[in-house]
């Protein structure tokens, strides 16, 4: 390999690696037991800890579940983890990066303080497409992501798209002396759950994050306006009539059960031609 390659590969590696920087470890014992409750873990449960840091949420766990995995990128940290956890048979210290290690296979839960920078992405795993293992639980999260997440409004396909599997609920603001050191801004406690019954069918995951990224191109648009291009005018009228969406309600207004309604019609009676494609 060319020496360029390899310095180019070097540093994209420095770029994408975990980032340290983010590490306010959790001290507060009420906010502790708030997060573990909001799980409502069971005592078979296998609960990954994301971003174990210390084990000040991984010992805890350990006594309300049957396995915690507990995985932390900081080698020192995950060292200290590991000999702290010698002779707790129901704790498994992965070290390694949350992006890249493989997911259980089977249900598992997640209570986890999470590295704030990388929340989007540790959501994607465990709500995407590959995460078809999670089954619910805790984490701690910025307020501000904790608040676009939960909000009624929503503006991102990709959040509509978990929505159609998933419940996100704010349970708590958690002030920022709770951890040390401090983060500069307040976070919150957020229980995500999988619904029992999916709004849309796993299979036509992609198909509806094409709805709603097109629909979505001006999310202030009333309904009539954002979906003429998908439904003629004779079935607009009865299609928002049965999703109990007012003709001019802003697209971004709309419930989780509203844009199943309206994606599970164009399947239904729009010309497959006018379906989004991407
Ligand atoms: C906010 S701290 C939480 C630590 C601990 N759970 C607590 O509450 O005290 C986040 C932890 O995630 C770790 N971390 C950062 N990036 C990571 C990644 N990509 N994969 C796994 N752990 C990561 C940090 O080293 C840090 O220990």
């Amino acid at each position: 390999m060319h020496q360029h390659d390899k310095n180019h590969r070097t540093i994209r590696k420095c770029l994408s690696g975990p980032n340290f920087s983010a590490q306010h470890l959790l001290h507060n014992p009420q906010t502790i037991k708030r997060l573990i409750e909001t799980a409502s873990l069971r005592p078979t449960d296998t609960v990954l800890d994301i971003g174990a840091g210390k084990g000040a949420l991984t010992f805890p766990i350990a006594e309300q579940a049957a396995r915690v995995l507990a995985v932390e990128a900081d080698p020192a940290f995950a060292e200290t983890l590991r000999a702290k956890a010698q002779g707790h048979p129901r704790i498994a210290v992965i070290q390694g990066d949350i992006r890249e290690i493989r997911l259980p296979a089977k249900p598992f839960c997640v209570v986890a303080n999470i590295p704030f920078s990388i929340t989007t992405t540790i959501l994607d795993r465990l709500l995407g497409a590959e995460g078809q293992s999670f089954r619910q639980g805790a984490l701690i999260l910025e307020k501000g992501a904790a608040r676009r997440f939960t909000g009624s409004a929503a503006r991102d396909p990709r959040l509509l798209t978990w929505r159609m599997h998933f419940t996100f609920e704010l349970r708590t603001v958690v002030p920022r002396t709770h951890f040390a050191p401090p983060p500069r801004v307040d976070a919150a406690i957020v229980r995500i759950a999988r619904r029992d019954c999916p709004l849309v069918p796993h299979r036509e995951g992609k198909r509806f994050a094409a709805f709603a990224r097109y629909v979505l191109r001006e999310p202030r648009a009333p309904a009539a306006d954002a979906l003429k291009g998908i439904f003629t005018p004779a079935q607009l009228r009865p299609t928002l009539k049965h999703a109990k969406v007012e003709r001019d309600q802003p697209v971004a207004s709309w419930s989780p059960e509203q844009w199943a309604a309206l994606f599970l019609a164009m399947l239904r009676h729009a010309a497959s031609y006018r379906w989004p494609r991407r």
